[in-house]
């Protein structure tokens, strides 16, 4: 029995709604042109720069490369007239943007790293059984390319067929564990605003004995500009337009980074770091959108008690890291909700986890515990996420145990 069996992931199809599948080919093709008209044009490949002097130059460049393609991908869907949504037995939704993007990042990895496991969200239960499903994720997965042949290469190039690919996507069943060399993937993380036009990410760590060695974000969604201030609201209708998407990574040790999300060569990148306030009165949140995810009556009351008269920015996925990360926003709260019993998944947490500790952040749960990457698929160890600059995370802590009564 696989691990997203027992752990009662299975899908029950509720929903679908299906693309044409004669007319997606097209669809794709004419948005994959588009997408690599609006993006900056390439500056530097990363074998002449930064990730040569890492410990984990080619894990990086593997990674940042797979999390652009995959990124090109969903881009594709995002503009897409329907995205093929399905209902997965505990109400969240997927897309065959999610699978699609699964299949490329788990391909290219078992390409450059065949030995190492992986711990990825989705898997291909549906699209074994809709034949028409699978067929739009295949012509997907076939059309989408990097712009840079030797890029693609670097990825293994494509995958060969349909029946590959279902097959590739269920490389990702890795128990996990704290033993040996272990990457996560969620596809589309937010895959609710994804659909919605709000934040969302495609998101890869590599975990080594436990701990978070590489972390790389693709938000085609968030501004290239670091400084940009946070968009309010619930990042409803953002747009992957031209001066959106960028991609943020860190290797553990070696600090942060975010460059723009491109279509081809990797681009320069800068080195981000945290927000240097002080006193959280000057600070600003960044929580989910979705009020049973993150409970906002307790971020309010904890706001409140901190001073904090900044509006609360509510957007959805692991893009809440990358923004605090790169200093435009501060603090970041997903606080348990009264009477839930929700645990937390380590492909929702790993990168940006790793990239907002690498910028100059703290992060904890709510009892001041590192994340534990260490336990398996899910946070067992952990309850809730605090994260925030190093200057104001015990402050910003204290007040959350205060208000949440944690012992
Ligand atoms: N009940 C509950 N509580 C907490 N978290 C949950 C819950 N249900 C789902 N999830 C996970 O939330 C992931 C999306 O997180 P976000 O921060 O984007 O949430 S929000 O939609 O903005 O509120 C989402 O990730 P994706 O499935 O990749 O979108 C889920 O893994
Ligand atoms: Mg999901
Ligand atoms: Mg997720
Ligand atoms: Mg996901």
């Amino acid at each position: 029995m696989s691990f997203h069996t027992r752990f009662a992931f299975r899908f029950s199809t509720v929903i679908i709604v299906i693309l044409a599948a004669t007319s997606a080919p097209s669809v794709f093709h004419r948005l994959a042109s588009i997408s690599r008209q609006v993006l900056p044009s390439t500056v530097k490949h990363p074998s002449q720069s930064s990730t040569m002097s890492s410990s984990y130059p080619k894990e990086l460049e593997v990674a940042l490369l797979a999390v652009q393609r995959a990124s090109i991908l969903t881009k594709q869907v995002f503009h897409a007239k329907s995205k093929g949504t399905l209902t997965k037995s505990d109400a969240s939704p997927v897309t065959i943007g999610d699978y699609g993007a699964q299949a490329l990042i788990i391909s290219a990895l078992k390409h450059n790293f065949p030995s190492d496991e992986i711990v990825a969200e989705e898997e291909s239960t549906d699209l074994q059984q809709d034949a028409a499903l699978k067929d739009l994720v295949w012509n997907l997965v076939k059309e989408t390319k990097l712009d840079d042949p030797s890029a693609e290469t670097t990825l293994g190039g494509s995958i060969t067929d349909a029946e590959s690919m279902l097959n590739i996507i269920d490389q990702g069943n890795s128990k996990g564990g704290g033993k040996g060399r272990i990457w996560t993937i969620d596809p589309i993380d937010g895959t609710k605003g994804f659909l919605r036009g709000g934040q969302y990410a495609v998101c890869v760590a590599l975990i080594v004995d436990g701990d978070v060695k590489v972390g790389v974000l693709g938000c085609p969604n968030l501004p290239v500009d670091d400084s940009a201030p946070l968009e309010g609201g619930i990042g409803e209708n953002q747009s992957d337009a031209e001066g959106k998407g960028a991609l943020a990574s860190a290797v553990k040790g070696e600090g942060s980074q975010s460059r723009p999300l491109g279509t081809g060569k990797l681009q320069t990148p800068r080195k981000i770091s945290v927000q240097s306030i002080s006193t959280p009165s000057e600070a600003a949140f960044c929580e989910s959108v979705e009020a049973n995810h993150s409970s906002h009556g307790d971020n309010a009351k904890i706001a409140k008690k901190l001073d904090i008269t900044k509006p609360s920015v509510r957007m959805d996925s692991q893009a809440k890291y990358f923004s605090v990360a790169r200093g435009a926003g501060d603090i970041y709260l997903r606080l348990p909700v009264r009477g839930g019993n929700y645990i937390e998944k380590i492909w929702d947490h790993a990168a940006g986890d790793l990239i907002t500790r690498e910028s100059g952040g703290t992060v904890t749960d709510i009892r001041g515990k590192s994340l534990d990457f260490s336990q398996g698929p899910l946070l067992t160890g952990n309850t809730g996420v605090v994260a925030a600059g190093s200057a104001i995370h015990a402050q910003v802590l204290k007040v959350v145990q205060e208000v949440l009564s944690v012992e």
